[in-house]
């Protein structure tokens, strides 16, 4: 068994997949290392033969769970490092070693699914989109801020927009005007989210027409379906890129 890890910036999603087939042994979302190893170590029947991570912490949280999950699982650490180029696709930046991993491996993962020109929409603590033409050269692409980054923003900048996560998540039944703060607050912060994904999805097509694929990923995918009807929505794409930047042999 394979552990597979993506630490970005609210949390980490993690997955156990089987080394000969990749079927799933068990996975899920943590929001800390000692969280990670209690959810793994939970798995019934565990045996690791490796680990391979992305990660767009600091240096040193990620060495951190590094040996963390060396010292837990006996198993050493295969981190995702930036490239240039690979699996066909070349990376876009002036200087590759600055694009964030997670976006890269979501590049990576994509192109091979899709095999023609691709943007990749991610919705975690940072909205991102990032273009793949059909020859997979990586266009580049945008941050903007996700969900958690716009309502935090929000309720720290100003003395009235208070609310706890419950009501948060009832305002979300709908995308009619808001007729208290957290649904005002909530539904334009989503209405925002759809936005920003209507725009990119613009942008594709005045760059390659019909010819390509959209994927939709990161933990508020979900609430942007809606408006990108055409979207795939692949929440483990960044796992597909990491196992094509990390292979581990299996024995
Ligand atoms: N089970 C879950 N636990 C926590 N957040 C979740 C879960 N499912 C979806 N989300 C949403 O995912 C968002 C975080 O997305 P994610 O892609 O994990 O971000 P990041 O990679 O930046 O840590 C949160 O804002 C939350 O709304
Ligand atoms: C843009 C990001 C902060 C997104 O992080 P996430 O929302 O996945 O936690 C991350 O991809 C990152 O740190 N990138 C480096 C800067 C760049 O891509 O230009
Ligand atoms: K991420």
């Amino acid at each position: 068994m394979i552990l597979e890890l993506d630490c970005g910036n609210s949390f980490i999603k993690w997955r156990v997949i089987h080394a000969a087939d990749a079927t799933i042994n068990g996975g899920g979302i943590v929001d800390s290392d000692q969280a990670l190893v209690a959810a793994v170590a939970a798995l019934s029947s565990l045996r690791l033969i490796g680990c391979r991570m992305v990660s767009v912490r600091s240096e040193e949280e990620t060495s951190a769970l590094c040996a963390l999950i060396l010292a837990s699982f006996g198993v050493e650490v295969s981190v995702a490092q930036p490239v240039k180029e690979m699996a066909g696709v070349r990376n876009g930046y002036e200087d590759y070693q600055r694009l964030g991993m997670d976006r890269w491996l979501g590049a990576l993962g994509a192109y091979h699914l899709a095999g023609r020109a691709c943007l990749v929409i991610d919705f975690g603590t940072a909205a991102k989109a990032d273009y793949v033409a059909a020859d997979g050269e990586h266009l580049g692409g945008y941050i903007c801020p996700g969900m958690p980054l716009m309502r935090s923003q929000l309720r720290t900048h100003t003395r009235r927009i208070r609310y706890d996560d419950a009501s948060a998540e009832r305002a979300l039944g709908s995308l009619a005007p808001g007729r208290s703060t957290v649904e005002a607050v909530e539904r334009g912060c989503v209405l925002m989210l759809q936005g920003f994904a209507r725009t990119q999805i613009e942008q594709a097509r005045a760059l390659w027409g019909e010819d390509f694929t959209v994927f939709l990923t990161g933990g508020d995918a979900p609430l942007v379906q809606d408006a990108a009807p055409q979207a795939r929505i692949v929440p483990d794409l960044v796992f597909v890129g990491l196992a094509m930047a990390c292979p581990i042999e299996s024995r």
